[in-house]
């Protein structure tokens, strides 16, 4: 039988020998285990079987395994042997993938960041970026190991990054994955995931226990130090019991509990959270493990908190003391390995991926968990779950595990580090001041050591190297020896809409430095002797078991009182030398950031004054061309002083000009006014005359109603017929009435009349009474000339007829002259008529071609004449009666003139044939 050993060759049997487990990835348990293909597309494992260990003399069996002196003969394996000889070209690199969060769906933001491909990805830095004010507005390209977006699946995402490293630990190797980023990146869902959607912790569980099923230790052996084991009390429960009655009584996911009362009791606690929860079965997927071996996986979680170790796995009532009460854990240095490792770390035995998800969940109990601005459940502290696996070599033909002659331990580290976001983003204050400048203290010195890490590996040979700052954090001195030995994987989340492009660009050239440092083995391989070790043997176990308990600090401690002294001092002035290099960065950095600042105000301040400058050219460049175009005689100085003086002499004319305009409409505002008073004056005397004839009315009625309270209509007629004054009386009323609502309209239209009105109106009036008084005084004319003509005519007329009568027959010439007399007298009427009418006529044309002071002044007399004519037509109300009694008599006259004329028409006209004959004759 042939077996396929993990460096692809073909082997023959020997003592240790079995086939290789060849797991596919994603086949299901019920899969017959030892026909399963190897999977090709996996990498394929390191090869320490046993066997093949032994032939090539790197283990050797232990002589005497039951000796009470129990370190082992345990050679040296040197990382470099122990490495798979051919790895990919990237093997030695630490890997970054970078993970783009999905946007969410109220962000209404463009994100900044761009894939290209697979591997690249580019910035645009946003218009408020530091990085864009700082004149670098350009996109910047970043490259990775692979890119993720926001589509991607957590297995498959786990699959791509995760899985390798969970195949090297269960193979033997060491591997770190750390998640990296700004707050609210996605950093937690990554590494613990949601309920339904589980992160690479909770999968990395699952594949291992999916891995190793049927293949589980039953040895009594504890892993204790950086990699080194020993055994426990057979009493000793694999999950210390603060675990178990905790995860029992709390953690519905301890399935075998799940319907306890307890439980019941606080399911809801526990419901509250998104967190991780056994609701489902996950892909169960496989990795290839070496049947040889049997396994046993332990696990344990802390966190760094404020600079500080903290058990997350420590009885919950103590840990959940104040900061100050909680008992740190000490970084200690491994003398034979030169490792560091945390003593008295609690590490809890877990036998399947219930009991990994019980611890998981009672350490996330622990964290420190508060509430930033940035994140509502913002993780303030780096949180570390290591998981370490035993191989142990297991006889398959005895069936008994040779776990007193070979074990193989390795590690691997998930840890969730906390936000790298800027303390004046988050507007943190006091304690969470405090925490965020550790953590960005710590994110710093890991920069710096990857850093100098990337430097040392560039630098020549025979160059000196730089001193890695591991010990200026917590954080680094626990990644030393991942970063050393093993395979690191880094994982940079980024929101690509959250406001921190600049945070987020720092994460970037962070990853952009940790891709580029290589794990590579060859500078601290001397300081790898063991990749197992046994301290106690099984039947020494009781005897030991004090021993064992405090193994560590024994071991470390048990010097000269004066050498500890100097230690703690040393220690001591270690801190003090860190924490002043760590105030000392993080000065650095703060006023890196301010000079960012000013620059980039002082830039657009620049940019500004660039603006200004130009506009001030430009101006002056149109100045200089305006001159340039002016006629040249100006150019010389007596010539320009001449032409200023005449400007100047030209605008003092229009200026006078205008004074003169303003004094003209002063003088007419002001006849205005004087109009106005003279208005006032006139409807203060109309108001008078209104008020007399109001009262002589009142009179009137009260002697109207006195008198005439008992006689008829007709009575009262005839009255009105017979008396002549109280017709008048009459007469007034009735012009008062008809006054009262003109002159009330009147009044109130002069309320409401500007002064251009009044005047228009006046000039109005003016014309109307202007026409009316023409009429009148040329009807009047007429009357008068009628009667003139009349009184006139009618001695003529008389003695006319006396004439006719007498000179009939005397003289025809002489009539002939009264006639023709007649004639010319009518024609004159006439032509004095036409005369008159065409005066009227022309008034409103003449009228219409005066100015202003005309209309004022003619205004002037039509109040004058008005006010005459209304004393008149107050005082003359008999002129109508006089007319009657002149026409009357103008007719009466007419008829006697027509009568008379009928008596002399045939005499004349015998007279005109007459003379007609007498001429022909
Ligand atoms: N790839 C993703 N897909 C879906 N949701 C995600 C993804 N990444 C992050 N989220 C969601 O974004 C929110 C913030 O993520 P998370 O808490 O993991 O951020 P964080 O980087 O761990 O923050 P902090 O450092 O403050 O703890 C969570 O609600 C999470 O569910």
């Amino acid at each position: 039988m042939e077996n396929v050993t993990q460096s692809g060759k073909k082997e023959a049997n020997s003592t240790y020998s079995t086939p290789l487990r060849s797991r596919q990835v994603g086949i299901s348990e019920t899969t017959p285990k030892k026909k399963r293909p190897v999977n090709k597309d996996l990498p394929v494992p390191p090869d320490r079987t046993p066997t093949s260990a032994l032939r090539r003399g790197i283990l050797k069996p232990i002589s005497d395994v039951s000796s009470n002196k129990t370190i082992l003969n345990v050679p040296s394996v040197t990382f470099s042997e122990s490495r798979p000889k051919k790895r990919d070209h990237n093997s030695g690199l630490i890997k970054a993938y970078l993970r783009i969060r999905p946007i969410n769906s109220e962000d209404v933001i463009k994100p900044y960041i761009q894939i290209i491909n697979d591997t690249e990805v580019v910035m645009i830095p946003p218009k408020d970026s530091h990085a864009f004010k700082a004149c670098n507005k350009g996109p910047e390209k970043y490259m990775f190991t692979k890119v993720f977006n926001e589509r991607t699946s957590q297995k498959r995402f786990f699959l791509e990054t995760t899985l390798p490293l969970v195949k090297g630990v269960l193979n033997g190797t060491n591997g770190l994955v750390f998640a990296y980023g700004v707050t609210n990146s996605g950093k937690t869902y990554s590494i613990q995931g949601t309920r339904n959607e589980e992160g690479i912790l909770p999968r990395t569980l699952d594949t291992i226990f999916n891995s190793i099923k049927n293949l589980e230790s039953e040895a009594q052996i504890k892993p204790v130090r950086y990699n080194e084991v020993e055994n426990y009390n057979g009493n000793e429960t694999s999950v210390p019991p603060i675990i178990i009655s905790k995860s029992h009584m709390e953690n519905p996911f301890v399935l075998s509990d799940s319907n306890s009362s307890s439980n019941k009791n606080n399911s809801a606690e526990i419901e509250d959270s998104d967190a991780l929860d056994l609701t489902h079965k996950l892909d169960n997927i496989v990795v290839d493990v070496d049947e040889q071996f049997r396994y046993a996986v332990w696990v344990s979680y802390v966190e760094i908190y404020n600079e500080k170790i903290y058990d997350l796995l420590e009885d919950p009532g103590s840990a959940k003391q104040p900061e100050s009460k909680r008992k740190a854990l000490i970084v200690k240095n491994d003398k034979r390995t030169g490792n560091k490792y945390l003593s008295d770390i609690k590490e809890v035995r877990i036998r399947n991926v219930e009991e990994g998800y019980a611890v998981l969940k009672q350490g996330m109990k622990n964290r420190q968990i508060f509430s930033t601005l940035a994140n509502e459940t913002s993780s303030r502290s780096h949180c570390i779950f290591m998981i370490k696996v035993i191989k142990i070599p297991h006889d398959k033909d005895n069936a008994t595990e040779l776990s007193s002659s070979f074990v193989v331990t390795s590690r691997l580290s998930i840890v969730d580090l906390a936000g790298s976001e800027r303390t004046k983003n988050v507007q943190t204050t006091g304690t969470r001041l405090k925490e965020a400048g550790n953590i960005n203290r710590s994110l710093m010195v890991l920069g710096q050591c990857l850093e100098i890490l990337r430097a040392n590996q560039t630098r020549p040979k025979g160059q000196k190297h730089i001193l890695v700052p591991y010990r200026h954090s917590k954080l680094t001195e626990l990644f030393q020896s991942s970063f050393a030995d093993g395979e690191s994987v880094m994982i940079v989340n980024i929101n690509p809409v959250d406001t921190g492009f600049d945070e987020n660009m720092q994460v970037m050239k962070f990853s952009a430095v940790a891709k580029d440092v290589c794990t590579s083995l060859k500078n601290i391989s001397s300081h790898y002797g063991y990749r197992s070790t046994l301290l106690f043997t099984p039947n020494k176990i009781g005897k030991e078991n004090k021993t064992c308990n405090s193994s560590d600090s024994k071991s470390e401690d048990n010097y000269d009182p004066l050498i500890n002294m100097l230690f703690a001092q040393i220690e001591e002035l270690r801190e003090k030398w860190i924490n002043a290099e760590m105030r000392c960065g993080n000065l650095k950095l703060e006023i890196r950031e301010q000079v960012s600042d000013e620059i980039a105000v002082h830039m657009s301040n620049m940019g500004k004054k660039c603006m200004d400058q130009q506009i001030l050219t430009e101006s002056m460049e149109r100045q200089m061309e305006v001159r340039r175009d002016t006629p040249s005689t100006i150019h010389s100085g007596a010539s320009y002083y001449h032409f200023s003086s005449n400007l100047i002499n030209k605008l003092q004319t229009e200026m006078q000009e205008l004074e003169n305009e303003v004094e003209k409409l002063e003088n007419k505002l002001r006849i205005c006014a004087s109009l106005l008073n003279d208005k006032d004056a006139f409807i203060e005397k109309l108001q008078f005359e209104n008020k007399e004839l109001e009262r002589q009315k009142l009179d009137y009625v009260d002697i109207e109603t006195e008198d005439d309270s008992n006689l008829t209509d007709q009575e009262l007629n005839s009255m009105k017929i017979n008396n002549p004054s109280e017709e008048t009386s009459l007469k007034e009323i009735e012009n008062y009435n008809y006054l009262s609502p003109k002159k009330q309209e009147y009044d109130d239209r002069l309320c409401t009349l500007n002064i251009d009105d009044i005047v228009e109106e006046c000039d109005e009036e003016a014309n109307q009474k202007r026409t009316l008084d023409e009429i009148n005084s040329q009807k009047e004319e007429i009357t008068l000339k009628e009667v003139e003509n009349y009184n006139y005519l009618s001695p003529t007329k008389q003695g006319c007829d006396d004439r006719v009568g007498i000179s009939l027959f005397e003289d025809n010439g002489w009539l002939y002259d009264i006639v023709e007399e007649c004639d010319e007298e009518v024609n004159q009427k006439r032509t004095l008529d036409e005369i008159n009418s065409q005066k009227g006529e022309d008034a409103p044309r003449k009228r219409s071609t005066l100015n202003i002071d005309d209309i004022v002044e003619e205004c002037e007399e039509v109040n004058q004449k008005r006010t005459l004519d209304e004393i008149n037509s107050q005082k003359g109300e008999d002129e109508p009666r006089k007319r009657r009694k002149l026409r009357n008599k103008k007719t009466y006259f007419e008829t006697e003139i027509e009568e008379n004329l009928n008596k002399v028409s045939p005499p004349k006209m015998k007279l005109i044939s007459n003379r007609k004959s007498f001429r022909r004759y």
